[in-house]
Order: C-alpha cells, then structure tokens, then sequence
C-alpha cells in the first residue's frame, strides 16, 4: 500500500476547476515531483493534501486513512509536513531556538517557551540539526545565515514531527545552481535514512529530473502525464502543454515554464 494515495481529487473556485478529478500514489521512501505551468492546480493539490482546503470531491489516503478535510492541525499531527517557499524561520531567533519552537509547538508545550531555551528539547533540536549539517551554526541567529542554509533550518523545523510525509513547495526557488543540488541532495539523504516520502513542486527542471522517482504533470487542473523521469521527458503532452509546440526539454536548467 502506498502512503499517499490520492483519489478523484477535485477543487474548484468560482467555475475554475483548480483541480479536477486527479489521481496519483506516492509510496514511502520516494520522492515525487508535481510540476505544471503556472496556474495547474499545484498548489491547490497541496492545499488540498494538508487540510488548507476541503475537497468538493475525492479522498486523500494516508496509509489508507482518509485525511481529505481533517483540520490541518490533524492532518500534521498524523505526520504531515510542509516546507514553505516563504522562509519559515524567526531572523531574531538562533538557529537552536527555532527548531526548539518548532519541536514545542508539535508537543503543544508552548507554556516550556516561558522556561530558558536551553532546558527545552535542546538534544532533539541538536539531533536534527546534525542531521541537516547546520549543528556547527546551533548559536547563529537565522536572520544572518546564508539563504541555503536557512532553507536547511526549515528543513530541521518540518522534520521536528517526525513526518511521514513532507511536502516541500519549490524548496529551492531563489537558491544558486549550487545550493539548489546541496538542498536536495540532502533531502534525497533524509528520504533513504528515514524512509519518508517527500511531494515536491518545483520550476527548476534539473532539479525535478536529478531527483525525482517520479514524475507527475498537471495542466489546467488535469493530471496529462505521470512516471518516471525519461517517460515524462519525452511525454508530447507534457512538451505542449509547458511549450505550446513539440519543442523539448533542456538538459539542464528550464527556468521558469510560461
Ligand atoms: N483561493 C482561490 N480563489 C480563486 N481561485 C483560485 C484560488 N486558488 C487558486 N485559484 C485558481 O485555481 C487555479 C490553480 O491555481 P494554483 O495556485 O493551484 O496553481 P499553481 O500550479 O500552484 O500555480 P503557480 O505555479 O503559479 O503557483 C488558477 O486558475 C488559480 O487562479
């Protein structure tokens, strides 16, 4: 059994259909890249899957629970995380704090806030902090990092609830060739060390095609394409509806789709 299983899934705003009839399967341990030109439904999926929105129609399984309409607050607390494009993290905050936060906030122990940090969770926060690679920048303030390196930092904060599930929304818009495959290839180490599975939408085609098991495509909220990388590549419909004609991906970098 897959851990996500999206079932007939349909959303729709004012006569839009955001999101019409889609289905999909994500098995634990993968990572699944959900692209589309601007305006598919990629951000309503999400919306969708973690309790932001309600569905008019269709299920969300998570390990075969339907989760589609819980509050969002359940839908986290059954292992569901989500990494934002907006940074996440407090600037006047050290990096130490703001995963402490994040880990109180999970134990709805806000109240231990009002203790010294340093006596709150402090060896879980390290523990995950070791596991992102930022443990030697514990007593930095977030507000003087490197943008890579807080994306690191929000990585530590959504992993604070031992997800089964992230969903990581262009985890690395904004971010240098460089940093972008260091970002993911750390998520790629997090996914095998922790058997999560991780939903990703993402502009940056080397990115999606470096990293993803699979692939799958939205275009005007309809699911067109779905599968491995080099299938969703040479995919006509995909090649049509990024491009409007049967032009071809790049082998490195896209950029943004139209
Ligand atoms: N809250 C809303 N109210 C009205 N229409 C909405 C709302 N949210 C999304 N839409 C519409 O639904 C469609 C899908 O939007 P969505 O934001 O899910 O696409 P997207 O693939 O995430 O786009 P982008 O890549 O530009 O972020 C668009 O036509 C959008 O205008």
């Amino acid at each position: 059994m897959s851990l996500l299983h999206v079932q007939h899934l349909s959303k729709t705003f004012g006569g839009v259909a955001a999101l019409d009839d889609v289905s999909f399967e994500l098995p634990a341990g993968q990572m699944l890249a959900l692209i589309g030109p601007n305006g598919a439904g990629k951000s309503t999926c999400f919306n969708l899957i973690n309790g932001q929105l309600r569905p008019d129609a269709g299920a969300v399984l998570l390990a075969g629970k339907d989760i589609a309409g819980m509050p969002a607050r359940h839908i986290w607390q059954r292992g569901v995380a989500r990494t934002f494009q907006v940074s996440a993290a407090f600037g006047s905050m050290t990096v130490l704090e703001n995963v402490q936060a994040a880990l109180l906030s999970h134990r709805r122990q806000l109240w231990r806030w009002w203790r010294p940090a340093a006596s709150c969770l402090r060896d879980e926060a390290m523990a995950l902090l070791e596991q992102v690679g930022m443990a030697a920048q514990a007593r930095r303030a977030c507000g003087v990092l490197a943008y890579g390196d807080i994306k690191r930092v929000e990585l530590a904060m959504a992993l604070s609830n031992a997800p089964r599930l992230l969903l990581m929304d262009e985890p690395t818009a904004g971010m240098a060739p460089r940093e972008r495959q260091q970002l993911m290839a750390l998520t790629r180490r997090l996914v095998s060390e922790r058997g999560l599975s991780v939903l990703f939408t993402e502009h940056s085609m080397d990115v999606v095609f470096a990293f993803a098991d699979r692939i799958i495509v939205l275009a005007r909220g309809q699911l067109i394409a779905q599968g491995e990388p080099e299938s969703v590549r040479r995919d006509a419909r995909v090649r049509e509806a990024y491009f409007g004609s049967g032009a071809s991906f790049g082998e490195a970098n896209m950029g943004s789709p139209a």
